[in-house]
C-alpha cells in the first residue's frame, strides 16, 4: 500500500500520535521504521531540544523530537538520512526528509540574526517569530540548478573530489541573488567546465533535503568550448556516449534522472518517472 504523506503544522501540546526522533547521529530506527509511538518515545531518556508537529502519515500526526545528543535505546539504532534515501520506503524518506530540515532550520533560528534575542514557535505557522524586533523565520530553501548538458549521442558528465570513487554526474550549483534560474545555470556550466550552452529547457524539480536544496533541473545544448575543469571542484569532467555511461548517481535523485531520461529518448525506450 502506498502511504499518503502530508505536511502540516501540529499543536505540540496535544498528547498521542507518532514521532521521529534525529540526533547529530541521524534519526531512531527498530525492526518496525523510523516511526515510533509518540507518547512512548517521549518516556525515554531523551534530551529534548525541540518539538515540532509535521504533518499526518494516512491521516495519523506525526511529531520530531529533535535532540541534543544521540542515546542507547535497546532494540534501536542510528541513521543518517542519505542511508533511508538508498532504501525502498519512498514515503518514510519525505518524512525524514521533511523532518531534517524542519529541524535544522529550527535549531539554526533559536536566536534573532538580527538582534540576538532569543526567538519562538509561532503557533500554526512554520516561523520562528523574534518578540523583541518582530521578526520572522520561515524555513530555508535554497534554489539550485542541476543540468544535463548533450551533445547528439553524448552527455557531458563530471566528477567532484566528494563523490564516490567512479561515480560521475550532471553538473549542478546554487543559485545567486539577482540571477534568474537560466542565468546561474549559465554561469555554474561555465565555472565548472568552461563551455557555452544553448536550448535550456526545463525538465522538472526536487526537494533535496541535504541540507535544504530544491533542485531545478533542466536539458541544455552544447554550444561552444573546449572542457575545462574547475579547480578543486571538478575532479574530471568528460563526454561519455549514451552507450557507455560509467557509474551514475543513486537512482532517487533527479541528478539520475535527467541522465535517464535523455538516454530513453535518444534510444526510444521508455521513458522513466521523476522521482517526488
Ligand atoms: N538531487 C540531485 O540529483 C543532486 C545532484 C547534484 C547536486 N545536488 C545538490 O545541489 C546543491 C548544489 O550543488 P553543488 O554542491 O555542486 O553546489 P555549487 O557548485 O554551488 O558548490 C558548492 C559551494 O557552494 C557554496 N554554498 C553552499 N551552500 C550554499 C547556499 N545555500 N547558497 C549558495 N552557495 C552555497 C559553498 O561554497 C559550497 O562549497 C547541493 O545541495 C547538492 O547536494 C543534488
Ligand atoms: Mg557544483
Ligand atoms: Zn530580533
Amino acid at each position: 500500500m502506498i502511504s499518503r504523506w502530508t505536511t502540516a503544522v501540529l499543536d505540540t501540546d496535544l498528547p498521542g500520535g507518532w514521532a521521529v526522533a534525529r540526533s547529530p547521529e541521524g534519526f531512531l530506527y527498530d525492526d518496525n521504521g523510523a516511526l515510533f509511538p509518540r507518547d512512548w518515545l517521549k518516556r525515554q531518556d531523551l534530551s529534548i531540544l525541540a518539538e515540532h508537529g509535521i504533518g499526518h502519515l494516512d491521516g495519523e500526526p506525526v511529531y520530531l523530537l529533535e535532540l541534543h545528543s544521540a542515546l542507547d535505546i535497546p532494540g534501536c539504532n542510528w541513521k543518517g538520512l542519505r542511508a533511508f534515501m538508498l532504501e525502498d520506503d519512498h514515503t518514510l524518506f519525505k518524512v525524514l526528509g521533511y523532518a531534517a530540515q524542519i529541524g535544522t532550520w529550527a535549531r539554526e533560528h533559536r536566536f534573532c540574526g538580527s538582534c540576538g534575542q532569543r526567538m519562538s514557535q509561532v503557533p500554526r505557522e512554520r516561523a520562528m517569530y523574534c518578540d523583541a524586533c518582530e521578526l520572522r523565520h520561515y524555513p530555508r530553501i535554497s534554489p539550485s540548478m542541476i543540468v544535463l548538458i548533450t551533445r547528439g549521442d553524448e552527455v557531458l558528465l563530471a566528477r567532484s573530489p566528494r563523490f564516490v570513487t567512479g561515480v560521475y554526474s550532471t553538473l549542478a550549483g546554487f543559485a545567486e541573488p539577482g540571477e534568474s534560474a537560466e542565468d546561474c545555470l549559465v554561469r555554474e556550466v561555465r565555472e565548472e567546465v568552461s563551455i557555452e550552452v544553448k536550448n535550456i529547457q526545463y525538465v522538472g524539480s526536487q526537494c533535496w533535503p541535504f541540507p535544504h536544496s530544491m533542485m531545478l533541473g533542466f536539458h541544455a545544448e552544447y554550444a561552444s568550448g573546449d572542457i575545462v575543469p574547475q579547480e578543486d571542484e571538478i575532479e574530471d569532467a568528460q563526454w561519455f556516449n549514451v552507450r557507455d555511461l560509467p557509474p551514475l548517481p543513486a537512482s532517487r535523485s533527479i541528478a539520475r534522472y535527467l541522465i535517464d531520461l535523455y538516454v530513453a529518448r535518444r534510444l526510444g525506450h521508455a521513458e522513466p518517472v521523476l522521482p517526488g
